[in-house]
């Protein structure tokens, strides 16, 4: 069975609360984006896990990938299979690649085993995976808040709009950019903003990354600006960096404006 997971942006991402348990609550609306790895899982003799494409640190083990076939394994009696996944998305990116790759190794294994997981218990595997990968279930536009594991539907389309992802290929983990950040209150309802037309939203759909990661690295600012100076109607970082987004009203080619950046532009659905 061949799969393709998909990357995420954020629309607005507000840290709201600093948590007991070291995590953040956090206020957020999830957009699924056609950026994809691709990840083949076929019955094998023994378990393997395997990657081309970008290099993914760690060892096989400790993939995404890996650990989502060993918990569905633990609860279920499934063959040992071999799992190949192509990384294209990159990683530490903001685009949750690593996050979807693991749920949809859930939904896959569900799919190719008939194991009849309920989409509910899927989220809540997913959800012991990583803060991300809850979303990746379900994988359509959602209001996200709690860990970022918890949502709700929000009627909100962009469909057909034009999208650029610009990733200058700076690594930021999740863990320090969440490290350099201060949670406070919102002051306004993200869902409610998003509610208003796309020409209002830029300085009051936020991310909270932006102010400190943005002084830290001084260029992720220079191409917000620059998504702006050619024509986006919105423009963000995306989760906690290093990507931003440029939405368009039209196809606007930006390969030849980010030459020694990865460029990923298309339709959002
Ligand atoms: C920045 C976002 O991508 C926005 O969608 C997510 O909040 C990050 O989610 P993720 O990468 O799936 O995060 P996890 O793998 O669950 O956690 C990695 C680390 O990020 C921090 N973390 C993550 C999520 C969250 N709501 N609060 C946090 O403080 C914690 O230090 C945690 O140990
Ligand atoms: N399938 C996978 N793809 C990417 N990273 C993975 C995967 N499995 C495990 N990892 C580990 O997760 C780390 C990346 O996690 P991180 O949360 O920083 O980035 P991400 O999953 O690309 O997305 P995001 O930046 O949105 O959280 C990698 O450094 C790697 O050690």
């Amino acid at each position: 069975m061949l799969v393709f997971p998909n990357a995420k942006i954020n629309i607005g991402l507000n840290i709201v609360e600093k948590r007991q348990d070291g995590f953040h609550n956090i206020e957020s609306c999830f957009y699924p984006v056609d950026w994809t790895d691709a990840l083949e899982i076929s019955v094998a003799d023994n378990f393997r896990f395997q990657s081309s494409g970008i290099t993914i640190p760690g060892d096989g083990s400790d993939n995404l990938c890996s650990k989502a076939y060993q918990l569905i394994a633990s609860d279920y009696d499934l063959p040992p299979v071999n799992l190949h996944l192509l990384k294209h998305i990159p990683i530490g990116a903001g685009l949750g690649g690593g996050s979807s790759d693991a749920a949809f190794t859930i939904k896959a294994l569900n799919q190719l085993f008939s194991l009849e997981i309920s989409v509910e218990k899927q989220i809540s595997y997913a959800r012991r995976l990583g803060s991300d990968c809850a979303f990746f279930i379900l994988d359509r536009p959602a209001y996200c808040y709690g860990k970022g594991d918890e949502f709700e539907e929000i009627a909100l389309s962009l469909q057909g709009k034009w999208i650029v992802l610009v990733n200058p290929g700076i690594h930021i983990s999740s863990a320090e950019a969440y490290a350099g950040v201060r949670a406070q209150p919102s002051e306004e309802d993200l869902r409610k903003i998003l509610k208003d037309p796309i020409t209002s939203w830029k300085d009051r759909v936020r991310n909270d990354f932006e102010a400190t990661l943005f002084s830290r690295y001084t260029l992720l600012k220079e191409i917000k600006s620059e998504l702006y100076n050619v024509g986006a109607v919105y423009a963000s970082m995306s989760g906690s960096g290093s990507t931003l987004f440029g939405i368009f009203d039209q196809e606007t080619d930006l390969r030849a404006t980010f030459p020694e950046f990865k460029v990923w532009q298309g339709h959002l659905k």
